[in-house]
């Protein structure tokens, strides 16, 4: 069953919301946050949008968050989609791949096989859109558990130079990074 994992999920929209129903036009950019489970890209998110942490894990049914940024001199509405973890046999679905502007990938630096299913999950991006490349920001987060790193800095960055896209290391617990790259 889907549900709401988040109550204030529409903040900003709801701020917002004179201008946009009054019709001004706003440009809409549809972001996909992917990864395996426990990532934390449910923290990212509820950081960027609703600037806390959340300490403890709820696997995310998915949720769309709304935030509007200004960028270029233009406001730009933010809709990011947060999907739940993937695991390798999970289906992409339509969803995720029709009317995307760009993807963010997220794996966290504690975990090798969160880095494996980023690669898995563009993989299946690219060949179910029939694209050759699609806009991707790459994002290792966690980076405040060095003690459990199990990858480096120089891995995250030689996949996104191979990738040819963006790529940055990100703390949600911190906040750190994370309004580089949304
Ligand atoms: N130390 C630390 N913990 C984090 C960070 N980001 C998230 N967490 C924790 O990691 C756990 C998983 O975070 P979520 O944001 O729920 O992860 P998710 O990727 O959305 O998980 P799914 O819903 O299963 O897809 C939670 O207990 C978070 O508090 C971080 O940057 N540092």
């Amino acid at each position: 069953m889907r549900e709401k994992k988040y109550k204030n999920a529409y903040p900003i929209l709801k701020i917002n919301a004179a201008g946009i129903m009054a019709g001004n036009t706003l440009k809409a950019r549809t972001i996909a946050i992917l990864g395996s489970r426990e990532v934390g890209k449910s923290s990212l998110i509820i950081q960027f949008v609703e600037n806390h942490f959340v300490e403890s894990y709820h696997p995310s049914v998915e949720t769309t968050f709304r935030k509007v940024i200004r960028y270029k001199g233009h406001e730009v509405e933010a809709e990011i989609i947060d999907t739940a973890g993937q695991v390798e046999h999970s289906i992409l679905s339509f969803t995720h791949v029709v009317g995307i502007h760009g993807y963010i990938l997220v794996y966290s630096v504690t975990s090798k096989q969160s880095f494996e299913m980023v690669k898995i999950i563009r993989n299946k991006i690219l060949n179910y859109s029939g694209r050759e490349s699609v806009p991707i920001v790459l994002v290792g987060n966690k980076m405040d558990l060095h003690q459990q790193r199990q990858l480096t800095f120089e891995e995250g960055k030689n996949l996104a130079s191979h990738w040819q896209c963006a790529w940055t290391e990100a703390t949600a617990k911190r906040n750190d990074n994370i309004s580089m790259f949304i």
